[in-house]
């Protein structure tokens, strides 16, 4: 029988860099045939039109699979087994399958996935890779292990710490085979290793946390684990949850529960269309602002500038934004698109209205 395809899942939250390590892995790729499967929360398509576009020989368009019908973790029959199927059934199947999940996604029961007949006996998970935002976790937006909220928890009982995000990053890194620590660029001398050390105690026995800036690691590392990680999912769950008892109401019905903290009600998205942009510039600080006024968590999408012929990148996490001219329109029309991504409750006129000001 011939070898099994590994499959390597990258998983973190919304912005943490998953793009930026795939891509950086594909440049890298040393002749491998690298497939992608990504999933995005939004419906722009920017990530994987940003892989597309990548120009990398390794990795042609048809490579690039795009699953945009939902989250691939509440979808994986009705499109993530078919698209695996079709890469399979390729003539000259794919060295290797990487699988970027949208930052909502909980990892495990795409991995689960793995398990299906007609799919196991062909691929195997060759590792969990979550990658985490460093700057993001310790500034406490997970709220983890953040002296302060413990202290405020202590003084209220009755306080819920379990926000939908910290319940997501806490599952993401309970089914890591490997941890990365991006963006050490952001962080202080001695808080990426006070990271690490935080995200081994927390995560399962012998993973490996790795610091990177820009997601960039050696492709040895990063691929080829070996881990077979469908074979082991009961290690991978709620390792920090037990503890609390209103998770202990799910044990007769665990999967719904699962599947119910982390519905994707609590999180949504919309876009926005805008025409020509006047200044590049103010207009990036103007999607700052509007970031900080409506704790928008994530916010990303190709804008048109005035007498450029280039489509400007925009990419903000939280309120930094980042912005680079990547290529022209050619023919595609010239407007501005922007996915803005948020927990539930957004006031998506206002935030419009206020994108458009100016
Ligand atoms: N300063 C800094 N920025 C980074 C680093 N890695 C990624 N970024 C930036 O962070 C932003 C988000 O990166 P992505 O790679 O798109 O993140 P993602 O996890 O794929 O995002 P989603 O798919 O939306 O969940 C981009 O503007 C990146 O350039 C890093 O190590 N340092």
């Amino acid at each position: 029988m011939a070898a099994k395809i590994p499959a390597t899942v990258v998983t973190g939250f919304l912005g943490a860099g998953k793009t930026t390590l795939i891509r950086h892995m594909l440049e890298n790729a040393n002749g491998k045939r690298i497939a992608l499967i990504i999933n995005e929360f939004g419906d722009l398509g920017v990530d994987g039109d940003i892989l597309k576009g990548c120009g990398i020989e390794t990795c042609s368009e048809d490579d690039v699979v795009e699953l945009s019908n939902g989250c691939i973790c509440c979808t994986v029959a009705d499109e993530f087994i078919p698209t695996m199927e079709m890469l399979l059934g390729r003539d000259n199947p794919p060295d290797h399958i990487v699988i970027e999940t949208s930052g909502l996604a909980l990892p495990q029961p795409l991995v689960r996935a793995f398990n299906w007949p007609g799919i196991s006996t062909r691929v195997t998970v060759d590792g969990v890779i979550t990658v985490v935002d460093g700057k993001a976790v310790s500034d406490g937006q997970f709220a983890h292990n953040v002296a302060a909220v413990d202290a405020q928890r202590k003084q209220d009982e009755n306080l819920n710490h379990e926000t939908p995000l910290s319940e997501l990053f806490e599952d993401q890194i309970a089914c890591a085979d490997m941890i990365v620590v991006n963006k050490a660029d952001l962080l202080a001398t001695g808080e990426a290793d006070h990271l690490r050390a935080v995200l081994k105690s927390e995560a399962r026995k012998g993973v490996q946390v790795v610091t990177a800036t820009m997601g960039a690691l050696p492709v040895e590392i990063l691929l080829g684990q070996g881990v077979g990680a469908e074979g082991d999912l009961d290690a991978r769950h709620e390792v920090h949850h037990h503890h609390d008892d209103h998770h202990d109401d799910h044990h007769g019905d665990h999967e719904a529960g699962r599947e119910h903290a982390h519905g994707h009600d609590e999180f949504e998205s919309f876009v926005v269309e805008l025409g020509e942009i006047e200044d590049a510039i103010a207009f990036a600080e103007r999607v700052a602002d509007v970031i900080r006024a409506h704790d928008i968590l994530r916010l990303k999408g190709f804008a048109a500038i005035s007498g450029k012929p280039m489509r400007l990148t925009l990419q903000a996490v939280g309120p930094r934004v980042d912005t680079y001219f990547d290529r022209p329109f050619g023919t595609a029309p010239r407007m501005t698109r922007l996915v803005v991504i948020g927990q539930a409750g957004l006031k998506q006129a206002e935030i419009e209205a206020a994108l458009k000001a100016g």
